[in-house]
């Protein structure tokens, strides 16, 4: 692969929790293509997690670089941080982290706020939104629904359409598929997909489940990509 056709790519990163003395994780080189997904695999406390804070920039490696659409993270500033990653990345938690009483266009445009450049590559972003809505299976009267009257099927659509929003050239999923049974993890994976072809999104995603991964152009664990230093439990 060309560096310049990567959107993400880790090179010699390594990372210790400050004052934890107990794991470390070091990532000799590690890239995903424009238009790639990549699903990662992980036993758990194999650090899936702490690499996804590395790659989103809310934890900074001890040394290497992790550069994300070209731009290494830990030469910005704080401030200049959490708006590239908003304007860069779209995330999907495990608990799909919606805020409870915001409304489900609430909700998805939350991003745009803190990214300009993002937002004006959604175009009108509440149309978008509604567009969002109906590509992923919402009905249309759904928007103004608070997120906490909303199904756990439908809270995961509405998670999926605030990391699609004004198309970041990175997903960044965690777990997205855990709460779901084996019929709505196909039904989402389907959506995800479909959304991510559309717009030519990188797809990286943690799981635990080996069987999700001939949907992926690329599998991965962490045990091939990293070095995993763990104390005995
Ligand atoms: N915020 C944190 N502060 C300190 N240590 C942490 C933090 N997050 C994770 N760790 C530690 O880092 C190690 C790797 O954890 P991590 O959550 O990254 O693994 P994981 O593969 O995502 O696990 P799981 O599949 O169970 O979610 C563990 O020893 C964990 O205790």
């Amino acid at each position: 692969m060309q560096v310049g056709d990567a959107v993400l790519a880790l090179s010699k990163v390594a990372y210790r929790w400050p004052g934890r003395t107990a794991f470390s994780l070091t990532v000799p080189d590690l890239s995903v293509a424009k238009g790639e997904s990549v699903l990662l695999l992980g036993e758990s406390g194999s650090g899936k997690s702490t690499l996804l804070s590395l790659i989103c920039g809310t934890v900074l490696p001890d040394r290497g670089t992790v550069k994300v659409a070209g731009t290494n993270i830990a030469g910005l500033s704080g401030a200049a941080r959490d708006r590239f990653r908003a304007e860069q990345i779209g995330v999907i938690f495990q608990q799909f982290n919606l805020l409870p009483f915001g409304s489900v266009v609430d909700n998805i445009l939350l991003p745009l706020r803190f990214a300009p450049e993002r937002r004006a590559r959604a175009g009108h972003a509440a149309s978008e939104a509604a567009n969002l809505c109906t590509a992923l299976g919402l009905p249309t009267d759904i928007t103004q629904a608070k997120a906490n009257t909303l199904s756990v099927g439908q809270q995961q659509r509405v998670a999926v359409a605030r990391a699609l929003i004004g198309q970041p050239p990175l997903i960044v999923a965690d777990e997205p598929t855990s709460a779901l049974d084996a019929n709505s993890q196909v039904a989402f994976l389907d959506l995800l997909f479909a959304q991510t072809a559309t717009h030519g999104t990188s797809l990286l995603m943690v799981s635990h489940d080996p069987r999700l991964g001939e949907r992926f152009d690329r599998v991965i664990s962490m045990e091939d990509i990293a070095l995993i230093e763990r104390a005995a439990a």
